[in-house]
């Protein structure tokens, strides 16, 4: 429309002049509406946005810092993360004071429990939300416990290959050896992302991984350190390895997904991995079929499984160790149980877990929370999934105290899509929520004085009755509707490689470790996580 404005007015201002004049505005004109239009879009985003947003909530009271351009507190909690990344810290659990994540946002205020609750369940009405809805309803299926059940071997396979690699290293040494686990756990995740997701195209799914992996670390550098808004797209060498890595995931991805399709379409067997059964769930769904996955939401859904799955439970794993060689006691207890459920052989299914229906379930109660039903019944479906339940109570106790002290995603992002009022303050749309699960996990109100030791304990009732206050404040795999979709599929996998690790071997830290944990988009340990391994 404003373009036709635009050629009007130039033939009016032309008139008189050779035939050429409409096609020379043309040509100068359309550029300059879309630069124009280009230069609005950025002052929006980088300077009229915020401005607005700050002076909302400064008007009702909130502190915090002005807005600076471009690219409001990045920079400064850059610098700030820098220096608490420099000072070294005591081996021990109070690891907030560290992740600067959660000590940055120039709009800080503290939430009620309760009104967390509603800010969790933010962002549903949204046409996005609709859409991610139905995905979701597509998809639980495929994360279902007895499903998760035919992935045990892949499990089983990915962390013997593990110990066997860990036991060909011990043959070149003689006794105890030392490992960065951390780099071990990266790549058990990813294989088991990889062979769990793909099956028979396991080497492809690697191949993906391997890429996932370094586009990840490119984004991060890029958002962390360069601050020029629309970076991503300048012709640099950085985006052009991004775009080419993109296309060839994307490229891999297609060739395995259609394939696959194919063959669930002609009534073959869809197989036993993850994109088997979400091809499945997706055709049975019941949905018409152009409310159904197309092919480019199904790779979206494999690209986030890595990004969502692999870097999360190798940071569950590597505390998990790190902790029990700090907590030798528990160590012991945990091989114990370990021991004394499967003896030295494979862990089995009925073992690791059982399944109990969600009304039976006792943490089920943390999903109830009168907030987070907010938008009718698909969303209510959504929370009586079946979960897990505690069968090797040492072992989960374990789990979730590692899950509570070193939560792999500090915190969970929202963003108001249209005005909301939570506690008293109206927030416009557009405001970024930060929701620091690390504080909540660490607050002394909740969990009592003893909140940064490592107590598993606590647990031993199960979830609900872990905190002081019966407050439902534990919440590692997020809560409500956006819950994780692979909390059963992370804690079986996290369970099945702990229990062969604690049968094949003792460990203690390194000399070498430094206890350095850092929220990069996850909890990561600094300069890695170097264990002395003793083979049993
Ligand atoms: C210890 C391991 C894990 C932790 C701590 C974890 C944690 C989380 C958290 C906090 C969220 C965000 C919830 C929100 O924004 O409200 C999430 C979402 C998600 N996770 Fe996990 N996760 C883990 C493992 C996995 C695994 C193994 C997979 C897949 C195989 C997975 C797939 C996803 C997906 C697809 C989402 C987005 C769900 C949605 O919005 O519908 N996660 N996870």
């Amino acid at each position: 429309m404003e373009e036709a404005t635009g050629m009007e007015v130039g033939v009016s201002l032309e008139a008189g002049k050779p035939a050429a004049a409409p096609w020379g505005m043309l040509y100068y004109g359309v550029p300059a509406l879309l630069v124009l239009g280009a230069l609005y879009r950025a002052a929006e985003r980088c300077w009229l946005g915020p401005r607005r947003v700050a002076g909302a909530l400064q008007g009702q009271g909130l502190r915090g810092t002005a807005y600076r351009f471009p690219a409001g507190d990045l920079p400064e909690n850059a610098r700030r993360s820098k220096e608490a990344r420099a000072k070294p810290m005591p081996p021990c659990h109070d690891i907030v004071p560290r992740d600067i994540l959660s000590n940055k946002f120039g709009h800080f205020e503290k939430f009620t429990l309760k009104s967390l609750g509603k800010l969790i369940a933010l962002g549903l009405a949204s046409y996005e939300g609709e859409k991610w809805a139905r995905h979701r309803r597509i998809l639980n299926p495929a994360f279902h416990l007895e499903k998760l059940k035919r992935m045990l071997p892949a499990f089983s396979t990915c962390c013997s290959e593990m110990i066997d690699r860990w036991d060909s290293k011990l043959a070149g040494s003689d006794g105890p050896f030392e490992l960065d686990i951390w780099q071990e756990f990266q790549n058990l995740t990813g294989d088991v992302i990889s062979r769990t997701a793909f099956g028979s195209s396991f080497m492809e799914g690697r191949r993906i991984f391997q890429l996932q992996e370094e586009q990840a670390d490119r984004i991060i550098k890029t958002i962390q350190y360069i601050y020029i808004p629309g970076y991503l797209y300048f012709p640099t060498e950085n985006n052009r390895r991004m775009k080419e890595n993109s296309r060839e995931i994307e490229g891999l991805l297609r060739g395995i997904i259609e394939k696959r399709s194919r063959a669930v379409e002609n009534g073959e067997l869809s197989g036993d991995d993850l994109l088997g059964l979400m091809l499945k769930s997706n055709m049975d769904s019941g949905e018409p079929s152009n409310l159904r996955m197309s092919t480019e939401d199904v790779i979206e859904e494999c690209k986030l499984f890595y990004f969502a799955g692999m870097e999360t439970t190798s940071v569950l794993l590597t505390w998990t160790l790190v902790v029990l060689s700090m907590h030798p006691e528990w160590q012991h207890r945990a091989r114990e149980e370990v021991l004394s459920a499967f003896g030295r052989d494979k862990p089995n299914f009925d073992g690791l877990s059982r399944l109990k229906t969600a009304s039976a379930c006792q943490n089920l109660n943390i999903f109830l929370h009168p907030y987070l039903i907010t938008s009718g019944s698909t969303h209510v479906n959504l929370l009586t999934m079946p979960r897990y339940s505690v069968y090797l109570l040492q072992v989960t106790m374990i789990l979730h105290e590692v899950l509570r002290l070193y939560p792999p995603a500090v915190t969970l992002s929202r963003r108001t899509f249209k005005e909301i009022q939570i506690g008293g303050i109206t927030y416009p749309a557009g405001v970024g929520l930060e929701l620091p699960i690390i504080l909540i996990h660490h607050n002394t109100d909740v969990w009592g004085k003893d909140a940064h030791e490592f107590k598993p304990e606590r647990f031993a009732d199960g979830i609900s009755k872990a905190t002081k206050t019966n407050q439902q404040a534990f919440f590692p795999f997020g809560w409500g509707p956006r819950i994780c979709i692979g909390q059963n599929f992370a804690m079986l996998e996290a369970k099945m490689a702990l229990c062969v690790i604690l049968q094949n071997f003792e460990f203690q830290l390194s000399p070498s470790y430094t206890h350095a944990p850092y929220a990069s988009v996850t909890l990561h340990p600094q300069h890695g996580a170097q264990i002395i391994l003793t083979r049993l």
